[in-house]
């Protein structure tokens, strides 16, 4: 590693002093948490001195591209849309997650689509791409609704029919609770209740490892047989057993059914991905274990993006009334009864240009990290010995004035008229969703719910500011308001 940081160095690549053991990690963990615990003064969408200070003070410092370690691992933080093309698409075999990017992940989830690399990640992603096309998704709609117009009645409830009457509702955490029914429901169709119980003992398994991240620059700890280690393994036990049993009912229940029905398994994504493991023509089959990671993988690609990503559409809508206004009428005009045709979503062009502008603005993923896995030259000449680290600051790049124009930290849906390439100056630069060959494969599931969820409480409800919020975006997992987000909703 000594050697590979002299390399990149030599190439006049500067960056902060590490420490031992933990590089840079813990300057960049503290600096983010002086920011959050600081807050910011007023709503502006200027937030990546706020959300990654250690970006923007580093970058301005040592310049674009700069240099960390992360824990041994020396890493190039790439900002040159080109070059991150080149990364994610044009050179795309010769990047990799790295093992120590990997590390949480795996502990996490195990090895579904975003643990894995190679053949091993090339079958996965041939195995559940069916899944996730449109026409199989549209059968996902009814449950959509459903557990949207649960979230309608709870907020009804709360806040009267009588006009006029106005209440003040914390939208992050019941947008939390319904993209996990969401997921919950796409994922386990009729079975969403064991799912659920899995889901919530991964919410605590995320809150242990953190735990043992914070010590995870003392070598082996995750393997030594501490108190909060036994914790972790059995609760990993008793998911991964929970899991099984649910897709061997399945496969019971799907023998029965036999040639009798077109998709045995259910038509939720665990029956779609088991149709196309047992029967989809795939030479290598599909291991039962690697069924219950990409079960576990869909919760944690799935759930806190996709409320972060509501979360925040529904603060802008909030804060821009003209907005909320024509996304309403856009709803109205195409939805007149409720929304029950998945179809007519495509024809939601405002909603769609506000979903990628909060995504723009307030990217779930304020980051992506690679790592090259041979010796590799981009055709800026930086050369990337092989296992260089590399951070693709997604937040950085999608509120740069240089890319997006001087109101690049302006709430304009306008500028995604013409689609994502056309946005801004370089056709790569939003990268909300990834682009390349990892690009997110739930995308299609996550815009349409998306949709569905905005057109449904814009139906519904208005939405204004509270005087309580107080605007403190901030990566927990994904970006996040970290006190959450209180809206004043009134019944329309
Ligand atoms: C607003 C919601 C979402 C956002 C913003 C989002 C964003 C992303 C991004 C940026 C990546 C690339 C990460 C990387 O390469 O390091 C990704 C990958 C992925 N996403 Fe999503 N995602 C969302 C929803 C979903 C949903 C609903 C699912 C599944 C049910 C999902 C499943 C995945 C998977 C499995 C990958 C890994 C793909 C691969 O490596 O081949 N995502 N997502």
């Amino acid at each position: 590693m000594r050697k590979l940081e002299a390399a990149l160095r030599g190439q006049g690549l500067k960056g902060p002093p590490p420490i031992f053991l933990a590089g840079n990690v813990v300057e960049i963990l503290f600096r983010r948490e002086a920011a959050r615990n600081k807050g910011m003064d007023g709503i502006s969408h200027d937030i990546v001195a706020h959300v990654s200070p250690d970006v923007a003070a580093w970058s301005k410092l040592y310049g674009k591209p700069y240099l960390i370690r992360w824990l041994s691992e020396p890493r190039v933080v790439v900002f040159d849309p080109d070059s991150i093309r080149e990364i994610l698409s044009k050179q795309f075999d010769k990047f990799e997650k790295s093992e120590q990017q990997l590390e949480f992940v795996l502990d996490f989830i195990g090895a579904g689509l975003v643990g894995l690399n190679g053949n091993k990640w090339s079958h996965h992603r041939s195995v559940l791409s069916p899944a996730f096309h449109t026409q199989r998704l549209k059968a996902m709609l009814s449950s959509m609704t459903n557990c949207t117009e649960k979230l309608v009645e709870k907020w009804s409830r709360r806040v009267g029919h009588a006009k006029g009457l106005e209440t003040e509702v914390e939208v992050q955490q019941d947008l939390k609770r319904l993209a996990a029914d969401v997921i919950s429901h796409t994922s386990f169709g009729s079975n969403y209740e064991k799912g659920e119980r899995v889901f919530q003992g991964l919410t605590l398994l995320g809150v242990l490892l953190v735990r043992c991240f914070h010590n995870s620059w003392l070598p082996f700890f995750r393997y030594l047989p501490t108190k909060l280690n036994f914790q972790i393994w059995k609760l990993r036990r008793e998911i991964d057993g929970t899991l099984l049993s649910l897709i061997r009912e399945r496969r019971i229940a799907a023998a029965k059914l036999g040639e009798r029905s077109s998709h045995p398994y259910g038509s939720d994504l665990l029956g779609l991905i088991l149709e196309e493991g047992e029967t989809g023509g795939k030479s290598v089959k599909f291991p039962e274990q690697a069924i219950v990671d990409e079960c576990k993988t869909f919760y944690l690609a799935g759930h806190e993006t996709s409320s972060s990503l509501l979360a925040w559409a529904l603060l802008l809508l909030a804060t821009h009334p003209d907005w909320q206004e024509k996304a309403r009428a856009e709803v109205q005009q195409h939805f007149p009864n409720g929304v029950d045709d998945g179809e007519t979503l495509s024809k939601l062009k405002v909603v769609g240009m506000i979903i990628l502008e909060t995504l723009r603005l307030y990217p779930a993923a304020g980051e992506m990290n690679r790592a090259s896995s041979h010796d590799t030259v981009l055709s800026n000449g930086i050369k990337l010995p092989r296992g260089t680290g590399i951070t693709i600051p997604i937040l950085s790049l999608q509120h740069d004035p240089e890319l997006w124009g001087p109101d690049a930290n302006e709430f304009r849906p306008e500028r995604f008229a013409n689609g994502t390439t056309k946005a801004c100056k370089h056709p790569n630069a939003f990268l909300g969703f990834s682009f390349g060959p990892r690009v997110c494969i739930g995308q299609g599931l996550a815009v349409m719910e998306a949709k569905v969820v905005l057109a449904m409480l814009l139906q519904n409800f208005s939405f204004r500011l509270s005087p309580n919020y107080r605007h403190n975006p901030t990566v927990q997992i994904v970006i996040q308001s970290f006190t959450g987000i209180q809206l004043l909703v009134q019944k329309i």
